[in-house]
């Protein structure tokens, strides 16, 4: 087995002939220079990850659904009960979800990863259990997870994408699902970018003013009682980052960063879709810098944190309808943008070959 070491020394950087080329191919096409905006910087990142010009199609596109609980519910930071999860990962195995259906109406294949749900669950087609524990441990006490554990999840994490690749899968989404995951996402989100506690801490599933201000509490209480200073970002590198992750991070978002880590070393793209994923991504650049390099930000929740773990990645979302379910909802909504940007480079006309009057400058 490969170790974690080795998979993040596996992570290259996109390629910039590709990408270069990709631009030049753009402004030869039947259309203004720059006016496919966003779509264009999307085609030359995906022309980067594939190492070609014109890029593959990113599809078939395949999302995978981590799902983990978390120990910090105990503190009262969700209106949901914990065993919500549990239901959820039945409800996406039996296709009912929110996720279920934008993932048919894009064509993507759902793979639901019990990395850390409280409960054992029943076997179904299309759950994998990676089960790493059973929850993590509540971060406002002390570390969620030993660095053990958030290296397996980790692992699973990079497997899932390993597999789904060779599998078929050229574009992956993320996905979570964990009742009070939005508070260990908040946690980690202050850690890796510096920003405050209130800044960043969102309502999740719509807790009350009350439970609001609590939960800003919690995340602070968290940071504290694993020495990690508010408003102030870690150290980078891959020991400061697993320290985080593990401290208050969750079994899904370590999960999701190796997820990411495992796209970039298959070198296909991985749509990101919410705050966990963003939180993730914050962990998963820490860990191996140039897995940013193969993210796409599918959408912006409306979750204060992830508008800020986008501009600290760099990351422009595609789609911003105040979505805030995760699951990768967003991400997948994304999906059909990513692919009409590749369509693009393939089918549209040149100045020269569809014989239309270039502007000649
Ligand atoms: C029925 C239901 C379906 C969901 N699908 C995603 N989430 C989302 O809400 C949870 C995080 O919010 P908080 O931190 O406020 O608990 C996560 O499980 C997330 O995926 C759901 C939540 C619920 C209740
Ligand atoms: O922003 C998200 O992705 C989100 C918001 C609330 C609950 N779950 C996810």
């Amino acid at each position: 087995m490969t170790s974690l070491g080795e998979t993040l020394g596996a992570v290259r950087p996109v390629e910039p002939g590709p990408m270069a080329e990709a631009r030049a191919h753009q402004d030869r096409l039947t259309k203004p220079s720059g006016s496919l905006g966003v779509l264009e910087d999307v085609a030359a990142r995906l022309a980067g990850i594939a190492g070609a010009c014109p890029p593959p199609l990113p599809a078939p596109a395949a999302l995978a659904i981590f799902a983990a609980d978390h120990g910090v519910h105990a503190q009262g930071v969700s209106p949901w009960p914990q065993e919500v999860t549990a239901q959820m990962v039945a409800n996406f195995a039996a296709g009912g979800a929110v996720a279920n259906a934008f993932a048919a109406q894009v064509g993507a294949s759902v793979t639901v990863v019990d990395v850390g749900v409280a409960a054992d669950l029943p076997p179904a087609e299309g759950l994998l259990v990676r089960k790493v524990a059973y929850g993590t441990a509540d971060l406002s006490q002390g570390p969620a997870m030993t660095r053990e554990q958030a290296t397996a999840a980790l692992t699973a994490g990079v497997e899932v994408a390993r597999d789904l690749v060779a599998a078929g899968a050229r574009c992956l989404v993320t996905g979570d699902m964990g009742i009070a995951n939005t508070t260990a996402s908040a946690a980690l989100i202050c850690a890796f970018t510096g920003r405050e506690a209130a800044g960043v801490t969102g309502r999740g599933t719509g807790v009350d003013d009350a439970m609001y201000q609590h939960k800003i509490e919690i995340v602070r209480r968290g940071l504290r009682v694993n020495g990690i200073a508010e408003a102030e970002a870690v150290p980078g590198g891959p020991d400061s980052a697993l320290r985080v992750l593990a401290a208050v991070g969750g079994l899904e978002h370590a999960a999701i960063a190796g997820f990411v880590i495992g796209a970039a070393v298959a070198r296909v793209p991985v749509i990101l879709d919410g705050v966990i994923a963003g939180a993730a991504a914050l962990a998963a650049s820490a860990l191996a810098p140039d897995t940013v390099g193969y993210c796409l930000a599918g959408h912006r929740s409306a979750e204060p944190g992830h508008a800020v773990a986008l501009s600290h990645l760099g990351l422009e979302p595609l789609v911003d309808l105040r979505l805030r379910l995760g699951e990768g909802t967003g991400g997948l909504l994304a999906h059909p943008l990513v692919s009409a940007a590749a369509r693009v480079m393939h089918e549209v006309a040149t100045f020269d070959s569809a014989g239309v009057t270039d502007k000649g400058d």
